[in-house]
């Protein structure tokens, strides 16, 4: 069977392979035409952040099982595409934690101290001794966006360091970042404090250009490191401020198109430092994630549980018609779940009621967990649930009683940040019409796909009639409506499917009758939006 490998790896990933029996074969720096017919006839595919894992590229791959990233971003192979096609995706998420960290505290004392300035002036004869009057991260406050594994790794090294930390990431529970010694806080916040401020999410739709002109005022005077993503920071806002003295400067090991253009921006500004993605290259770390993918697809080729599938639910193939339908249901609720609570999740509970509770419900647990981390690149499954919570800190339980209300069969999630909590609850409707009953207590009755608007509003004369002349205003077709209310005339909930999304603009206008405390558009599936 043959492995294609098409970005640089280890020597001993690529051996540990050869000496499984695998045909490897190394083909770097194809694209286009070239890949799809290299990729052709492989089992296996490994690649690092140079090749892009298209579509086109699935599609061509006749008999790919598994495609193996040697390393932690994925922002370059289309998760869901693999999926359609039936092919794993596997990263390498440890191996080259510890050496993307380190490479962003030497970013950081490199731009603090005009490193690479002062060493190219010396290398024309120049002893610019008196220009160059450095910040010391001591007693400084780093701001860090996203404390997972390399933020994790980066606030240890930088506390050691002298500098206090403080973190947005709204994924991590408060127990976690404390003992980092982390304060978290909203990114505004995090903007007004830190001094440095280094960035350590993927690169999502959430996270493009997080951090713009405006929120580079906020930070005002401190320095910028990116050694996540080119993206998150948006390059020619991060070029002006910068070159206006908005900020101190700048350090990136990464960026939004690689190679980095002879034109951008950022090779003009001199308190700019860049490295050409180097991150993930010390030769230790080179080795783990070789090894470490190379072994996962020699387990997926084998059949065997792959450990880092981003996209690989196991299942009980016999179970598997009973429990299907609620899967996408789960998924949906768990999602509707998170993006209707305000705290920080540090719980999930997935409660199970009535006949579903008789069943194997890993997977279906599994699917509300990827509902309430869908803001992340990383896709959840049975094989990764657990891990990804814990290193959230995040608790998840499962559920069952025999026992459920009005309905054969419930699921419902739960997030809570252990004070406030919200409970989404679906059915079947007739053994296979899925349905959202209950939200935060009010009974409802919602298709779970789409496009939804959640409106909090007291039950007054007139307010469905003004939120249903909004929509329409707005050419948004309503597709079914619910109204949930606690007494008459006090507070309601009143749920709209809806055949296309609704713009902040309308949210606004709702939000401006006094009469409704608070509407949010939900985006329920792929197709939404
Ligand atoms: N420069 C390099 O060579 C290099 C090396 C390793 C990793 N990386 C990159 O570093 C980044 C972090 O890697 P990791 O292993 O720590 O990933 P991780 O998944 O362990 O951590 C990412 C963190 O970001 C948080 N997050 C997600 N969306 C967020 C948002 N909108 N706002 C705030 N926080 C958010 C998550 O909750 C998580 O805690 C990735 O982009 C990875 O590709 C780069
Ligand atoms: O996400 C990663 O693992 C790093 O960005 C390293 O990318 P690379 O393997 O292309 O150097």
């Amino acid at each position: 069977m043959k492995i294609l490998v098409t970005d640089p790896i280890a020597d001993a990933g690529l051996e540990r392979l050869r000496e499984a029996g695998y045909e490897v074969v190394t083909a770097y720096d194809v694209e286009g035409a070239e890949l799809r017919e290299e990729v052709r006839d492989a089992a296996g595919l490994i690649v690092r952040s140079g090749t892009e894992v298209t579509e086109d590229v699935l599609a061509a791959a006749g008999e790919l099982v598994i495609v193996g990233r040697a390393g932690i971003g994925v922002d370059n192979i289309d998760i869901d595409a693999a999926t359609d096609h039936g092919v794993i995706v596997a990263n390498a998420p440890e191996g080259n934690v510890r050496a993307a960290a380190e490479h962003t505290v030497a970013m950081a004392f490199a731009v603090a101290r005009s490193i690479p300035q002062a060493h190219a002036r010396l290398r024309t004869g120049e002893w610019a001794k008196g220009e160059y009057l450095g910040t010391e991260v001591n007693d400084k406050t780093l701001g860090i966006v996203g404390l997972g594994r390399v933020g994790q790794e980066v606030a240890r090294r930088l506390s050691a360091l002298g500098m206090d930390l403080v973190a947005y990431d709204p994924y991590i529970s408060a127990e976690r970042a404390d003992q980092l010694g982390a304060e978290l806080a909203d990114l505004e916040e995090v903007l007004d404090r830190a001094d440095f401020l280094t960035v350590h999410t993927p690169l999502t739709p959430e996270t493009a250009n997080l951090i713009g002109e405006e929120e580079l005022r906020r930070l005002g005077g401190g320095y910028v490191i990116n050694c996540a993503r080119g993206g998150i920071v948006d390059e020619d806002a991060l070029a002006a401020a910068v070159e206006e003295g908005v900020i101190a400067g700048a350090a990136l090991d990464v960026f939004a198109a690689e190679p980095l253009s002879e034109d951008s921006p950022l090779l003009d500004v001199d308190d700019v430092i860049l490295t050409p993605h180097l991150g993930a290259s010390t030769e230790a770390a080179q080795e783990n994630v070789a090894t470490s993918i190379a072994d996962q697809v020699i387990a997926a080729l084998n059949d065997e549980p792959v450990l880092n599938a981003l996209n690989a639910p196991s299942v009980d193939k016999r179970a598997f018609p009973r429990v299907r339908p609620y899967i996408e249901l789960a998924e949906t609720a768990g999602r509707i779940a998170v993006q209707l609570f305000e705290g920080r999740v540090n719980a999930v509970e997935v409660e199970y009621a009535g006949t579903i509770a008789e069943e194997e419900v890993e997977i279906v647990t599994a699917s509300a967990l990827k509902g309430v981390f869908r803001p992340l690149e990383l896709r959840v499954n049975t094989v990764n649930a657990p891990r990804v919570a814990e290193e959230r800190g995040i608790d998840v339980t499962e559920s069952k009683t025999s026992q459920s209300d009005v309905f054969q069969s419930r699921v419902s999630v739960i997030v809570t940040d252990g004070e406030d909590d919200i409970r989404v609850c679906g059915t079947l409707f007739a053994g296979d019409d899925p349905r959202i009953v209950q939200i935060d207590g009010y009974r409802v009755d919602a298709i779970p796909h789409g496009h939804m608007l959640v409106a909090r509003n007291y039950d007054k004369p007139g307010v469905i009639g003004l939120i249903g002349t909004v929509l329409g205003e707005n050419d948004i077709n309503i597709a079914g409506m619910f109204n949930g209310r606690e007494t008459i005339g006090g507070e309601a909930l009143t749920v709209y499917s809806l055949d296309s999304e609704v713009p902040d603009e309308v949210i606004d206008r709702l939000e401006e009758d006094e009469r409704i405390m608070r509407a949010q558009y939900l985006a329920l599936n792929n197709h939404a939006k």
